[in-house]
């Protein structure tokens, strides 16, 4: 996969903080990892178990290898780029990454007799003469309740390795080499049900690979505000793509700050945004962030394209793609008109995050993607733009905390996420005017009823959707023949994993009332209780 950012963008963060790598072997938990190393204040990032080394543009402190839905010794097992092994670096594997280095290391890893998941006690094990090996059980008792999940196991531990830990039923549980700072676990440190997995996971981070922990959002404020300054120039210019999100609105108060008047931030109308939120959201960034956003009103040339069209994946790449002609087309207008001074646009700002890059790209490669973000995987390919992305190394809630810092008021920092392709990806079959004004109508009663209820801000994300059936129902004694909304509402931290919310019935009937009373066209509404996984947030 090849990320489209500018070279000096990922050079810069790996020589500020310190990195741990982690290679994804496509366990559920796999961004989970990264979320831990975060928290304890340690930059890192998730690559593709397949990423080869030598084609790393940055040299990391330590690498954590993920579990997997794998065994070691399927034919078609992903497989680490040996020279892992070759860094010097200390190495964790978790679960499937430790069957991974004993792989490698000539060990032997098998089907277990009984498959294990769930809770497990780990006895662990010091050596008085092989001080490195007892780092990662550092500060713990003699006995820790740790959290499994594998059906194989190692059924012999790889030479000159020791035994740090082990279960009732793992004798290897835990693994490492003295010299070679390899440490294998066979449970799950990055999950809440090991209680003392972030002490294992901050052993590793900080005692065994170093790293700094000066991860923090006032930190990162600081250096970005520069780095975007290098990267521009003096009198570069740049067009923003903004939506009012809270994502592009950080984005853009850092551009701000960053390059002032030089900074064109846009709003583009694409037909299927929320019911009058242009003009609401022009206001807002004026009167909280002094930000001069212009509306480009697009949705005519958005609504021709996506005619027609019934699939999620066409409809993300028509609306990412016609954003990125609005934006260039804008930035020429923009030239034009630009004063003497100033140089020519090179740059588009967009409020990327990391969850849109993990979900767009795959450990399998780009045919396992789950979906193209209209912002990632939806740009054209010939694009003359260059990105610049302040944001895209970030989790939700540190947007949310940066924000903060950044003094951004309360309202503007808690909306709900919206996505880029909008309503068209909220209305399962064609995209038409009609289809788009129900859509609206629906969505802002039930915000409205939320808000009302006071449960806005208990609910990570909430949205109406048009499901593309038809149902039989009876108003004022007559047939109808009309459209389902769906109603979901989700709660979560990092929208990677979320639970549909629990309403109080007294609200849901609220809802359901008014939406079948005042929006034509709807006899139905269907509140979904699908969690993520396996369900997704949106329905496309
Ligand atoms: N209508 C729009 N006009 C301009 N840019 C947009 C629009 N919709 C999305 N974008 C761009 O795409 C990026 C990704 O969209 P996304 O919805 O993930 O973020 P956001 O809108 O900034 O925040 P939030 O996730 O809270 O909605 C945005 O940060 C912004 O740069
Ligand atoms: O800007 C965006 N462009 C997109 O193409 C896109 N797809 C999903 N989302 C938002 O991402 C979060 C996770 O959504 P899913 O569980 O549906 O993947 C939820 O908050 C979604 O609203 C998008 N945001
Ligand atoms: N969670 C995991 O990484 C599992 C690894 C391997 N599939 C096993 O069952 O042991
Ligand atoms: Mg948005």
């Amino acid at each position: 996969m090849q990320l489209i950012q500018s070279q000096d963008q990922v050079t810069q963060v790996h020589s500020i903080y310190d990195t741990i790598l982690i290679l994804d072997f496509g366990s559920q938990y796999s961004h989970l990892i990264t979320r831990r190393v975060r928290e304890l204040g340690v930059y890192c990032e998730m690559y593709p178990c397949t990423q080869k080394i030598g084609e790393l543009n940055f040299k990391p402190k330590g690498i954590i290898l993920s579990g997997s839905p794998y065994s070691v010794y399927d034919k078609d097992a992903p497989r680490v780029d040996k020279e892992i092994f070759n860094l010097g670096i200390p190495i964790l594997g978790i679960c499937y990454g430790l069957q991974e280095i004993a792989w490698n290391h000539n060990g032997s890893v098998a089907p277990c007799k009984n498959r294990e998941y769930g809770h497990a006690m780990l006895s662990i094990i010091k050596y008085r003469d092989c001080p490195f090996v007892n780092k990662l059980f550092d500060g713990l008792e003699d006995s820790i309740q740790v959290w499994m999940s594998h059906g194989d196991q190692l059924d012999k531990i790889p030479k000159d390795f020791k035994v740090v830990g082990k279960t009732s039923t793992s004798p290897f549980a835990a693994i490492a080499h003295e010299d070679k700072h390899l440490f294998g676990i066979q449970f799950h440190p990055e999950v809440t049900h090991t209680p003392l997995g972030k002490t294992i996971i901050k052993n590793f981070v900080s005692n065994i690979c170093e790293c700094q922990r000066n991860w923090t959002m006032e930190s990162f404020i600081d250096k970005e505000i520069n780095r975007i300054r290098q990267i521009v120039g003096p009198n570069g210019q740049v067009v923003g793509a903004v939506s009012g999100g809270v994502d592009s609105s950080v984005a853009a108060k850092l551009m701000k700050e960053a390059i002032g008047d030089r900074f064109h931030a846009i709003l583009v109308d694409n037909g299927v945004m929320r019911l009058d939120e242009c003009q609401k959201v022009k206001k807002s960034l004026k009167d909280h962030l002094g930000i001069n956003l212009k509306v480009v009103d697009a949705s005519k040339m958005f609504l021709d394209r996506l005619k027609g069209v019934t699939d999620p994946e066409k409809k993300r790449k028509i609306i990412g793609n016609t954003f990125i002609e609005v934006f260039e087309s804008e930035a020429l207008l923009i030239d034009n008109e630009a004063k003497e001074s100033h140089g020519k646009i090179e740059y588009l700002l967009q409020g990327t995050l990391y969850p849109d890059v993990i979900e767009s790209i795959s450990f399998k490669g780009p045919s396992a993607t789950i979906k193209s973000h209209h912002n990632v995987g939806g740009l054209l390919e010939d694009m003359k733009l260059k990105l610049i992305e302040p944001l895209r190394e970030l989790f939700k809630d540190e947007v949310r905390e940066l924000g903060k810092v950044l003094g951004m008021n309360e309202e503007l920092i808690w909306r709900h996420p919206f996505p880029g392709p909008g309503i068209a990806i909220r209305i399962l079959g064609e995209v038409t005017p009609s289809q788009v004004k129900i859509v609206q109508a629906a969505d802002n009663i039930y915000i409205e009823e939320i808000k009302k209820a006071g449960l806005y801000r208990k609910i990570s994300q909430a949205y109406a959707a048009l499901l593309p059936v038809k149902a039989v129902g009876v108003m004022g004694d007559k047939r109808t023949y009309e459209q389902v909304i769906t109603l979901r509402a989700v709660e979560t931290t990092d929208f990677m994993t979320a639970d549909w919310f629990h309403f109080p019935y007294d609200v849901l009937k609220t809802i359901s009332n008014r939406i079948i009373n005042e929006v034509k066209g709807v006899n139905r509404v269907v509140y979904d209780i699908s969690s993520k996984p396996p369900a997704t947030i949106e329905w496309e």
